[in-house]
């Protein structure tokens, strides 16, 4: 049976060439190639896999430039099934696509809401009076290009696909733009050396946060990230997401975890996994 595999749309996105790599990973492994299912947004994307409509979806989570992915992380926690089965990450190069005759013709630039965020440097020294407007990818931002006024920040990938013209290239803030991706699915996986979890803490009191660290330190285990979220319950109440380098299959892990369930309201392990290491001289 074929595998699908949920991702981000339209075709052309950052997320479908995280996709077609694990797509690449997944034929080499199995010799059976997936199928690539896109998605409006990454909110569906997540849903597609919780409803069972697809086996498999892969997700961005975080951006060393700009930071956590915060839809992906509020959707997966509603999302109570939800396991992380693989992580891997892509070097991520913005350029900017328009029928304009040059960049003084622009007023109005889409992108997905990173790709502004990753420019924004770039926009306000090039095209400082442009006005900026979200779309759901960097792919969808491309159907307003019809205008010659317009723009949109989107990949050099996606302007072959559509055969539209590059005005500039890269023009992302820093070069070494990378992005971390979730493969993600309903079973359990066989674990790699990460583990990510989140949990909300039972009252906002001083210390409440420091238990729950402290369990991992004293059990000498690396948190590599930790990031909060608005329960959006009530202003200054916080869900907590954490990376840790071990396995719940760890003795130290999974006693760790035992006592995180004593001194938390609603804990959620999201598995463990490995990084697919796909391009090792990438700069992330
Ligand atoms: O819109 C896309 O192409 C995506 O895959 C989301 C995204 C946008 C910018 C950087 C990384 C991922």
């Amino acid at each position: 049976m074929t595998v699908s595999i949920a991702h981000l749309g339209p075709p052309g996105t950052y997320a479908e060439a995280a996709t077609l790599v694990y797509a690449d990973y997944l034929t080499q492994t199995t010799g059976h190639r997936p199928l690539l299912c896109p998605y409006p947004s990454i909110t569906q994307t997540l849903q597609a896999v919780a409803n069972g409509d697809v086996a498999l979806g892969v997700v961005p989570v975080e951006n060393s430039i700009e930071g956590s992915v915060t839809i992906t992380l509020d959707a997966i926690w509603k999302l109570d099934l939800i396991r992380i089965q693989k992580g891997l990450v892509l070097p991520i190069s913005h350029a900017l696509l328009s029928n304009a005759q040059g960049l003084a013709d622009i007023k109005t630039v889409y992108s997905h809401p990173q790709a502004l965020a990753q420019c924004q440097g770039w926009l306000e020294k090039f095209l400082p009076n442009v006005q900026a407007i979200p779309t759901n990818s960097t792919t969808e931002a491309l159907q307003y290009l019809q205008e010659t006024t317009t723009a949109a920040i989107a990949s050099g990938r996606a302007a072959e696909l559509y055969q539209l013209p590059i005005l500039a290239h890269p023009i992302n803030d820093y070069p070494d733009n990378c992005t971390r991706f979730w493969v993600v699915s309903l079973q359990p996986w066989p674990g790699g050396n990460y583990t990510s979890l989140a949990f909300s803490v039972p009252a906002n009191v001083p210390g409440a946060l420091v238990k729950p660290l402290q369990i991992f330190a004293q059990r000498n285990i690396n948190l590599s990230r930790i990031e909060s979220r608005p329960t959006k319950r009530s202003l200054g109440d916080y869900l907590f997401f954490i990376d840790i380098e071990a396995n719940t299959d760890h003795q130290s892990v999974r006693s760790a975890l035992q006592e995180l369930k004593t001194h938390t309201e609603t804990l959620k392990i999201f598995g463990s996994y490995s990084i697919l290491n796909h391009q090792p001289q990438s700069p992330c």
